[in-house]
């Protein structure tokens, strides 16, 4: 049989009533349907009401310590859904420590002060299905008081909602009580017509890719050094480092006239994971090189790959200098990206190639380039330095049209001992910028030099439209002292704005597509906690502590979530299932599930508040009990 399939929502509510007494003469009352007899909503609300003996004409039940007590073994089972049995509704009474409404109990409603508040008693304010279809006569003074007293709540966010400090117009609204956060159940994600994460956005690819974009992302970060790669253990606190590019070729890659290596590798002071260059042979002359460092790890800026710290070090067997930038990973530089369509040959470490048709960079993520990277050396400049390595090489594709200046700050260290005027390589700055675009444009990293340049020109003007031309002239003529990145900013300002646009849109996408995920860390905090909680061996040396109290209605609700059967006894493994009652126990909805013991001797109708008070409570005894406090903390 399936006994885990029992009616589940407040819509296919089992009416709870009060256990009967062996004078049921004050039951009579409460059964009565006729109108006089409804029961008056003061009662429910204020536990009394002002007017009981100055004509009030509903229903007043005694006071609690007049109601005599049920016998536990006769709940009236007429009441109760037709699927249960008389058997699961005599099934020995389970008292948990919160208060839960359970069937079969024959606790009195606890006594309520009388509320201080201004009381309803025309008769427009009398709910009449409130009082009729779910009176909760057993429930509703226990729930009404519990909410009144915070009980279920001692997360202070959930104080009592003070109607005279929020808005004017809930100000003239009947007072209530602040609702726990419900807005885990529901993810509104903004309508479609807005934001479509199906469809490609000029930063953010669809839904799905960004997902495998992201996954691959996460794959690279986690990936393990394989053996044998005889490189340092341990350097200045870095650990696991994997070459990003190819250390066994016999030609050795340059960086100017240095032989460099690039390194993915892990800080242990912070686990974070760093892209290190390392500079071989190196010898320091002056300490005060390292100051440039200071001053590029100051400089903050989404177009410019983020310079973390700079330091010596005989690890490598040489005396190398290591430059460690935040790591992007999956990151491509412009060349691999757009311009190697062969395999580049290298001539005592310079890369030589044959120009290829290449495949043509399409106009607006051209613009994108020049926008993302104007804006970057703009912010370099103000800051009083100069990139000075404004290269396909040395530019990083992070994301769908996202690009970085990479590399800065070394260039500054190795050449401290022949400074040059800011100024001027600032001016060099925009001259390498020109030929970044014309080597985009073309496909053709010399394409600015020499003999190449009107053949530049006159593929460019073909390819893309006359401000191309006009943009890439601008950055390599010679314009005079004053030519800076401000002029170029100011004839791109139409690009600049679009530019703008789409990172909003991108920003709204991600947004979006955030709203989709915002769930899941607090289902697996959830999860966590049931893990903590159930099959338990023992707490407090109590053997059976999590098969008891509270703990019982949190496994009852483990068995209604995930051990539900069909009627041949067939697992039901429904996804939605779990996550709709998992996100309804996140938000404490007051929402009534009936719980029902795998021998079916117990069967408890608690609201998702209960289970998540109930939850709350087991942690929180068990957090107090462990060692430390503030890593409990830390799972809230
Ligand atoms: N900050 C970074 N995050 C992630 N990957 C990076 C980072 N900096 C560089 N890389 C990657 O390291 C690899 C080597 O970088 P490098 O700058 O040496 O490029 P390169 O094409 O080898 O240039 P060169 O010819 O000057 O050596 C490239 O694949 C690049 O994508």
């Amino acid at each position: 049989m399936a006994f885990f399939t029992r009616p589940q929502s407040a819509n296919a509510a089992i009416k709870i009533v009060r256990p009967t007494t062996g004078d049921d003469s004050d039951l009579k009352s409460v059964a009565r349907k006729d109108s006089v007899q409804r029961q008056c909503r003061n009662i429910m609300i204020y536990g009394s009401c002002k007017f009981e003996n100055k004509g009030c004409a509903y229903y007043h039940p005694p006071a609690p310590d007049a109601i005599p007590q049920a016998p536990r073994a006769e709940p009236p089972a007429k009441t109760l859904s037709p699927t249960l049995t008389a058997k699961a509704v005599n099934a020995p009474v389970f008292v948990p420590k919160m208060a839960v409404r359970i069937q079969t109990t024959s606790t009195p409603p606890p006594e309520i002060p009388p509320s201080p508040q201004p009381e309803y008693h025309d008769e427009q304010n009398h709910n009449q299905e409130a009082h009729n279809e779910y009176a909760y006569p057993a429930g509703a003074d226990d729930s009404m008081h519990d909410m009144n007293s915070n009980n279920f709540y001692p997360d202070p966010s959930y104080d009592a909602y003070d109607h005279t400090t929020e808005h004017s117009y809930f100000a003239t609204q009947a007072p209530f009580m602040r609702q726990p956060l419900n807005y885990h159940l529901y993810t509104s994600a903004i309508p479609s017509a807005f934001v479509s994460s199906s469809t490609s956005s000029h930063f953010i690819p669809p839904s799905s890719e960004l997902r495998s974009l992201l996954q691959g992302r996460s794959e690279d970060l986690h990936m393990a050094p394989p053996h044998g790669l005889n490189l340092p253990e341990e350097m200045q606190g870095y650990h696991s480092l994997i070459p990003l590019e190819n250390i066994s070729s016999t030609e050795r890659r340059k960086f100017g006239n240095w032989n460099s290596t690039v390194y993915r590798a892990v800080n242990s002071l912070d686990g974070g994971t760093y892209c290190l260059r390392r500079i071989e042979n190196y010898r320091m002359n002056h300490q005060a090189a390292f100051s440039a460092i200071e001053t590029w790890a100051s400089i903050q800026h989404a177009g410019v790959v983020a310079v973390h710290e700079a330091f010596t070090t005989h690890a490598f067997g040489d005396s190398s200098l290591v430059v460690a930038y935040a790591y992007h990973p999956q990151a491509q530089t412009l060349f691999d990206a757009h311009l190697k369509m062969t395999q580049p040959s290298y001539q005592h470490g310079t890369r030589v190639f044959q120009p290829q048709p290449q495949a043509q960079i399409p106009e607006r993520t051209l613009w994108s380039y020049i926008v993302q990277l104007a804006g970057a050396i703009k912010r370099v400049h103000d800051a009083g330095q100069a990139l000075r390595m404004i290269d396909v090489t040395k530019v990083l594709l992070t994301g769908k049209n996202r690009i970085r200046v990479g590399s800065c700050g070394i260039v500054d260290v190795l050449m401290y001992d022949t400074p040059q005027d800011v100024h001027m390589l600032q001016q060099e700055d925009l001259t390498m910028f020109g030929r970044l675009v014309f080597a985009l444009c073309t496909g053709n990293v010399m394409a600015a030099s020499g003999g190449n340049f009107q053949k530049s020109l006159e593929v460019m003007g073909r390819l893309y439209t006359p401000e191309v031309k006009t943009v890439a002239l601008f950055l390599v003529n010679k314009g005079g002292p004053h030519k800076n990145i401000g002029q170029l900013l100011e004839i791109i300002s139409s690009k600049v704005a679009a530019e703008m646009g789409d990172a909003l849109s991108a920003a709204d996408t991600l947004e979006n597509e955030l709203m989709g995920e915002l769930e899941n860390a607090r289902l697996v905090r959830l999860l966590c906690k049931f893990g903590f909680i159930n099959e338990r061996p023992e707490f407090a040396r109590e053997p059976r502590w999590s098969e008891t109290g509270d703990r019982y209605i949190v496994k009852l609700f483990r068995d209604y979530v995930f051990h539900q059967v069909d009627e041949n006894g067939n697992p039901i493994v429904n996804l939605s299932h779990v996550l709709t009652c998992l996100s309804k126990l996140d938000a404490g909805t007051d929402e009534r599930v009936m719980l029902v013991s795998r021998d079916e001797q117990s069967c408890l109708v608690v609201s998702y508040k209960d289970i998540k008070s109930c939850v709350e409570s087991a942690f929180t005894d068990l957090a107090r009990a462990g060692t430390s406090a503030a890593t409990s903390g830390g799972y809230r």
